[in-house]
């Protein structure tokens, strides 16, 4: 299987703290991968730093083929990255930030207008392709968010807790177009804390602490585990956290 992602004793620290401790990992191409932890695990620290935003302290990473310490800038052109904050405009409306992303990312005026007229009516928001973002509820900017860091076809999309705050349906609608991306090819690198949703994901690693503590397809983590469900195997590790969810 080829691996867009890999990863050797990745570790990031600031000053004497070890945010994230000696993560190796592959992630195969067209996979769902899971990257879970307690609050403060580390996630979002490697996630900065596959994405090309932070620089490792030691270790090494390729992400679509790419050095995290020498090629960042080659990486951002070959991933999409929807982050906590999201970065849409809320003063724009939703055409104006497909718009403004599609130049971003470079395609063309063409390409834009095909591809924002086929995403708002994907999404159903073609009634409010002319609103603010400001104005959408939360569900609506996660998904056209999403929608937004595909829109340049990249070979690996990062999610960080992409579908936090949102009721289970819209929920379940938001994976409903990561599975959309993956049947076009993307593979998708996603942090969640919502175990139902870990289900969803092809393989799964658990972080505490800093470092990778399990990983595999969520059936066998819970045959490891000898318990029924992710939530139980997500109990089991993250019990033994020092780190405090401050
Ligand atoms: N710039 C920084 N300087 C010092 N410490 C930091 C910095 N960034 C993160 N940390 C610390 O590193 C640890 C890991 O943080 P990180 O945000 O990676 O965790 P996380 O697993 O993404 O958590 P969450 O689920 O809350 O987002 C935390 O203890 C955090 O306080």
């Amino acid at each position: 299987m080829e691996a867009v992602i890999k990863t050797d004793k990745l570790t990031k620290r600031f000053g004497d703290f070890i945010a994230t401790n000696n993560i190796t990992f592959e992630v195969y191409a067209g996979e769902i991968f899971g990257f879970l932890g307690a609050n403060g695990a580390g996630k979002t620290t490697a996630m900065r730093m596959l994405t090309g935003l932070s620089t490792p302290s030691s270790g090494s990473a390729t992400v679509a083929g790419f050095d995290v310490y020498r090629e960042t800038e080659r990486i951002k052109k070959n991933i999409g990255y929807m982050s906590q904050k999201f970065s849409l405009y809320e003063d724009l409306t939703v055409m104006e930030n497909i718009r403004f992303f599609g130049g971003i990312y470079g395609l063309s005026d063409k390409a834009i207008k095909e591809k924002s007229d086929m995403l708002v009516e994907q999404l159903g928001l073609a009634s409010e392709k002319k609103k603010l973002v400001g104005a959408l509820p939360l569900g609506w900017k996660q998904k056209l968010s999403f929608s937004v860091a595909v829109l340049h076809d990249p070979k690996i999309v990062f999610l960080d807790e992409p579908t936090g705050g949102v009721d289970p349906l819209t929920r379940r609608q938001f994976w409903d177009l990561i599975y959309a991306a993956t049947s076009r090819g993307v593979t998708v690198f996603v942090t969640t804390h919502y175990m139902d949703e870990a289900e969803y994901c092809n393989r799964i690693s658990i972080m505490v602490d800093g470092s990778i503590k399990a990983l595999d397809t969520p059936y066998n983590l819970k045959r490891e585990f000898g318990v029924g469900s992710m939530d139980e195997v997500f109990y089991k590790l993250a019990r033994e956290a020092r780190r405090s969810a401050d």
